[in-house]
């Protein structure tokens, strides 16, 4: 690796005190590119102002998983900063604008990810892993000195098992392990620390499953509105201002698809997945317009103009 590309990375970890939810940005400073891995809605704005201050474009809103405790930031980030990308494993089952796989990479400036599928805690979860860097991603599959429950969402305790021993502890022992929750007040672990001393991952097979299956916990206060949200990445219940976008101005590009203004500078083309998405969510009467044919155009964007508030 060269020494320019090394000084290149930049790398913020934030956090979200109600839902103890690690979110981290990664930049190249000098491509100007950046992503977040685990944003929370909360938090997007705050999210989205440290990439504006850091002179970085948002370019992804990457998920590790479809996560039960908070709402994800990518619906929010979408709005907020039109080129975002939602992201997500495709074996999540939840919509997002790209879907990952085992051996993908996430690309932003420069550097890379390579996407390891760690299912166990849900069947999507992935670790994002960066060789250059020396570091991982562990969503929920690896806690420090804990790991991801298996108690819903798909979960399965012998499915985690083979995944941190196969996917994350065959990693380099230097490898830095960044989670995505932490209760305790620490940041971050390493994998050799963690072959030594996680309580649960330092057992047999057999022990890990037996304690996973009797770990008893409560669960997560807000998984009811979580898990809903969070299967189309965060693109309903949005906060109020970002539901409140008016069109201003309408037409049709050069094939017929209609395109959308909005008072908070928006561009959104009706066609686009995300957008009808989105429309459908809310029930908006805008969902009916998938494509408008270039001679309708006009005056289907004058009835828009004079009908719809796109909710988003
Ligand atoms: N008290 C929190 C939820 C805490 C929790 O269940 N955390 C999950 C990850 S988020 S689904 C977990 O896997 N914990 C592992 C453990 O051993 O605690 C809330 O109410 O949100």
């Amino acid at each position: 690796m060269s020494e320019g590309i090394e000084k290149t990375f930049i790398f913020k970890q934030l956090f979200d005190s109600d839902s103890c939810t690690y979110t981290y940005l990664l930049g190249d400073a000098g491509k100007r590119e950046c992503i977040l891995i685990d944003p929370v809605l909360e938090q997007a704005k705050r999210d989205l102002q440290l990439t504006k201050d850091l002179n970085l474009n948002l370019i992804y809103a990457v998920n590790t998983h479809m996560h039960a405790d908070h709402i994800t930031g990518s619906g929010y980030l979408k709005c907020l900063s039109p080129g975002c990308k939602s992201v997500i494993s495709r074996n999540s089952g939840a919509q997002a604008d790209v879907y990952i796989d085992e051996g993908d990479f996430i690309a932003f400036g420069d550097h890379k990810l390579k996407v390891l599928n760690t299912p166990g805690h849900t069947n999507g979860c992935c670790s994002f892993y960066s060789e250059e860097q020396g570091i991982a991603f562990t969503g929920d599959a690896l806690l420090i000195r804990g790991c991801g429950r298996t108690d819903f969402q798909e979960g399965d305790p012998a499915a985690l098992y083979r995944s941190v021993h196969e996917k994350i502890f065959t990693l380099p022992d230097s490898t830095i392990l960044y989670p995505a929750h932490d209760y305790s007040g620490q940041t971050s672990t390493s994998v050799e620390e963690e072959k030594r001393l996680n309580p649960r991952l330092t057992k047999s097979f057999e022990e890990f499953v037996h304690v996973m299956q009797n770990l008893k916990l409560d669960y997560p206060r807000y998984i009811d509105k979580a898990i809903p949200a969070n299967k189309v990445c965060g693109l309903f219940d949005l906060p109020k201002e970002s539901r409140e976008e008016k069109i201003v101005n309408a037409d049709t590009d050069a094939v017929g698809n209609l395109r959308c203004t909005t008072d908070q500078g928006v561009a959104t083309n009706a066609t686009s997945a995300p957008c009808v998405q989105r429309c459908q969510a809310t029930g908006n009467r805008f969902a009916d317009v998938t494509t408008v044919p270039l001679r309708n155009g006009p005056v289907l964007a004058e009835e828009i103009l004079r009908n719809c508030s796109v909710r988003l």
